[in-house]
C-alpha cells in the first residue's frame, strides 16, 4: 500500500496504490458476479448506459433520490471497509456501495456526486483494469488527468470532491500525462459513499448541474 498525495494538483485528492491484493480483487469480482446487475434497460435504473449494482441503499438516477435502504454493506466488503476506516479515508462509515462496470467503449460523463446527498469523501476502488480519471474545474477550466491503477483506491475530498467534475472517457486507448499508454479492458469500480440525505431539497440544485439534467451518466 502506498499513499500518493495529489493535493498539489487538486487539493483534497489522493490515491492509494495496492489497496487490495490480487486475491481480494478476485474475491470481490466473484461476489459481484453472483449479484443482480441493473442498467442497460434493466430496472432499477434501466436508463444507465453501463451495468451497476448498489448495496446499502438504492439511489435512483432518474429521480435523483434514494428510494430504499437495503441494510448494511455486504460481508464480502467488510474487511475493505475496515481498511478504509482504519486508514481514516472517510469521516463516517460508508453506507452506500455502487459497483460500476465499464466494458471497452463505456465511460462516465464528467459530474460532481450530488453534494446534498453524499458525504464529504468519495472513494473509488479500481478492479481489473486501470483507467484515467479526468478532473475538471468548471469555474476556471483547470484540468488534471489521473491514472487509477488496478487495485488502487482514489479519495476525493475538499476541492476534488466539491469543485472538480470527474469523468472517464470511452476511449479504448488513453495516454497518461507521463506518456504511459493505458489499454482499457473491462473495468469494475467500487464507489464507497455516505448517504447524508435521501433527496435534494426542491429549491436547491444538489448536483452542481442544471435542473432536470440527469445526474451522472
Ligand atoms: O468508476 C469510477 O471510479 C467512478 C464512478 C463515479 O464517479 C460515480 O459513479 O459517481
Ligand atoms: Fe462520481
Amino acid at each position: 500500500m502506498k499513499t500518493i498525495d495529489l493535493g498539489q494538483d487538486i487539493p483534497g485528492l489522493s490515491l492509494i496504490t495496492d489497496f487490495i491484493t490480487e486475491e481480494e480483487e478476485e474475491n470481490l469480482i466473484y461476489h459481484i458476479n453472483q449479484g443482480q446487475w441493473c442498467g442497460l434497460g434493466i430496472s432499477p435504473n434501466p436508463e444507465l448506459k453501463r451495468r451497476t449494482q448498489q448495496y446499502g441503499h438504492l439511489f435512483s438516477y432518474r429521480y435523483r433520490k434514494v428510494l430504499e435502504e437495503y441494510g448494511e454493506l455486504p460481508d464480502f466488503v467488510k474487511s475493505i471497509v475496515q481498511r478504509i476506516m482504519s486508514n481514516q479515508l472517510m469521516p463516517i462509515h460508508p453506507n452506500h456501495l455502487l459497483v460500476n462496470e465499464y466494458n471497452e467503449g463505456q465511460g462516465i460523463m464528467p459530474h460532481i456526486d450530488a453534494p446534498a446527498l453524499f458525504g464529504p469523501a468519495i472513494l473509488s476502488l479500481s478492479l481489473l483494469s486501470a483507467c484515467i480519471m479526468k478532473f475538471m474545474n468548471p469555474s476556471n477550466g483547470h484540468q488534471v488527468d489521473v491514472v487509477l491503477p488496478r487495485r488502487s483506491i482514489v479519495v476525493l475530498t475538499g476541492d476534488a470532491r466539491y469543485n472538480y467534475k470527474h469523468g472517464i472517457s470511452k476511449d479504448l486507448m488513453e495516454t497518461a500525462p507521463d506518456g504511459q499508454v493505458i489499454q482499457r479492458k473491462q473495468r469494475v469500480s467500487f464507489t464507497f459513499r455516505q448517504i447524508i440525505a435521501w433527496e435534494v431539497p426542491t429549491d436547491e440544485d444538489g448536483c452542481g448541474c442544471k435542473k432536470n439534467k440527469k445526474l451522472d451518466q
